[in-house]
């Protein structure tokens, strides 16, 4: 199997090749969320499907694809839409977009996501600061050889979600009179919603809410020797707490609060 690094080389050099320059940060953007591309200023578009060693999208609410430009006065390289583990990828394959964001220079990135909320204090529409993480997806991006020259062989993961950063977005949405919600996010491999057992002992065990993303992401990141912010919609009560879940109802919602998550998003990189 050809080096990370080989493969890493192929697709920077892709992505030079149609414009894109230094990234300051990278984003991802999670279901419903992936207009925040929209607002980047002098913007390259390149579908998933066009970039080497890329997987595609294939869930609704993920357009698929990855958007340079300015935003907020940084250099930013978004993903409208990302990968998941229950599409079928390898863990390494969902998180290869991270490793070619740390490959082009960026130092952060801001992971989005829709998650449902364990909380009972959360509502859907809350916007969640994510301060930590449980990796419950069963399955760790690093597993496997590790090359040194990416990261070291066994992370700290005592700071992924960078504490400085987090103050930030609490001063931001202050100042903005936005609530925002912090807690813990719980990483499920999906591709079903968990059951109500399931939830009562994600609360049990910290979580306050739950998604079908982001925590192999940040891995790697932390792997990177990246910064990492990471904001949850929460979409949706969890499974027990509310009638019944579907994905429809967790892009809607996702519609419902965009405005709101963009200003924050916006506003914050600003202050990073
Ligand atoms: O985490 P993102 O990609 O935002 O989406 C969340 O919403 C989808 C389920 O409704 C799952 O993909 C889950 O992970
Ligand atoms: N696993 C999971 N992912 C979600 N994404 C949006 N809502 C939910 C949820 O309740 N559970």
């Amino acid at each position: 199997m050809a080096k990370l690094s080989e493969l890493l080389k192929e697709t920077t050099t892709f992505l030079k090749e149609k414009g894109i320059g230094e990234v300051d940060f990278g984003l991802i953007l999670g279901s419903g969320l992936g207009e925040l591309a929209d607002e980047v200023e002098d913007a390259i578009a390149i579908p998933f499907s066009e970039v080497p060693h890329f997987a595609v999208s294939t869930v609704v609410g993920h357009a698929g694809k990855l958007v340079y430009g300015t935003l907020s006065g940084k250099k930013v390289l978004a993903m409208q839409g990302r990968f998941h583990y229950y599409e079928g990828h390898s863990m390494q394959k969902v998180t290869y977009p991270v490793r070619v964001m740390s490959a082009l220079g960026a130092h952060s990135i801001i992971v989005t996501n829709a998650a449902g909320g364990v909380n009972e204090n959360f509502i859907p529409g809350n916007l969640m600061l994510i301060t930590d993480h449980i990796n419950f997806t069963g399955d760790n991006p690093l597993i496997g050889e590790n090359e040194d020259e990416m990261g070291p062989r066994f992370p700290d993961m005592s700071h992924a979600y960078t504490p400085e950063y987090c103050e930030v977005t609490k001063k931001v949405a202050n100042a903005q009179n936005m609530s925002l919600q912090e807690g813990v996010y719980m990483g499920y491999s999906g591709p079903t919603y968990e059951t109500p057992a399931e939830i009562r002992m994600s609360r049990v065990m910290g979580a306050d809410a739950v998604g079908m993303s982001t925590v192999s992401e940040v891995i790697v990141a932390a792997h990177s020797g990246m910064k990492v912010l990471g904001i949850s919609c929460i979409t949706n009560l969890a499974a027990g707490m509310q009638s019944s879940l579907n994905h429809a109802e967790v892009v809607e919602t996702t519609e419902r609060v965009k405005a709101q998550f963009k200003e924050l998003v916006k506003a914050t990189l600003a202050e990073l």
